[in-house]
């Protein structure tokens, strides 16, 4: 007599199990806000501007996806921690996002809805240089503004000390298809052993800007570049990762013909992180 196979649980059985697994899921979370004031103190995120720790976050990031298996799309466990990530930081120490809607509204309401979620305050702002303007005037409150293209140099406003700096470039999984693409740098003001430091974002300033000078900078850095009427020139804003340097992109505009009349440190981002469509990642 051969054995009837075990009979497959019934719909009940498999929704308790789910029950069961939202509980644990959802005390997980509850435990996770519990060490909240812990941290607060142990951390001082009082002391500087911002509780938002970019070198954490991008390697929280990476590791979320490298030990993701499934069948949930890697959009949806993405946006869920950065929802977690972004609110456990405003519980810390509340602040609100400055975006500038100056390149279009809908894809940088997408990114920070995404990248921030729906309890943080989200302020409207017409113009990158008044997203900056309002984070300077506050302690800990973060703009986001557009990393491949700009209308005004917004970046001399991060030139001097103690002011904002670029802390991350958004967003931190990139991919094809990622639902919040838009490249996107993130200013505030965090504590400098915060920062990560992979790639460098230098505000410098040139004359004698041509196209020819774009193009010799084009594989060596990613530049952002307004028209500079005062020098007759260019403002840049370059994104330096390793192997290359400040240095070495300074004597390449120089041996392009460009005079460079300024330069300073203005923020800096951890390397960019590319997801191929295979699902292998790669720095
Ligand atoms: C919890 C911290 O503060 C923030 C919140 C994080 C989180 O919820 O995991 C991670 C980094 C910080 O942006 C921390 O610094 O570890």
């Amino acid at each position: 007599m051969s054995k009837l196979p075990p009979a497959p649980p019934s719909l009940n059985e498999l929704r308790q199990e789910i029950d069961s697994i939202d509980a644990q899921v959802h005390q997980l979370l509850m435990s996770r806000g519990d060490i909240i004031d812990r941290l607060i103190s142990v951390k001082q995120t009082q002391e500087v501007g911002s509780a938002f720790r970019p070198a954490r976050e991008a390697d929280m990031m990476r590791r979320l996806v490298q030990r993701h298996r499934g069948i949930l799309p890697i959009d949806t466990v993405e946006g869920i921690w950065r929802v977690i990530i972004s609110t456990f930081t405003y519980v810390q120490a509340p602040f609100s996002l400055h975006a500038d809607l100056s390149l279009g509204e809908s894809a940088m309401r997408d990114s920070a809805r995404f990248h921030f979620g729906f309890t943080v305050p989200y302020i409207s702002h017409f113009s990158a240089q008044a997203a900056v303007e309002a984070v300077a005037k506050s302690k800990g409150d973060l703009a986001l503004v557009s990393a491949t293209s700009g209308q005004t140099p917004w970046w001399h406003e991060l030139e001097a000390e103690g002011v904002p700096k670029i802390i991350a470039r958004l967003p931190f999984i990139e991919r094809a298809d990622h639902p919040a693409a838009l490249p996107v740098f993130v200013v505030s003001r965090v504590a400098d052993s915060a920062m990560v430091t992979e790639v460098e974002c230098w505000s410098v300033r040139v004359s004698g800007w041509n196209a020819e000078i774009a193009r010799a900078l084009a594989p060596l850095a990613d530049v952002v570049v307004v028209p500079d009427t005062a020098f007759d020139g260019a403002s840049l804003l370059v994104s330096i990762s390793a192997p290359q340097t400040f240095d070495g992109i300074k004597a390449a505009l120089i041996a392009a013909g460009a005079s460079v009349r300024s330069s300073a440190l203005v923020g800096s981002h951890a390397t960019r992180y590319t997801v191929p469509a295979d699902g292998a990642s790669q720095a």
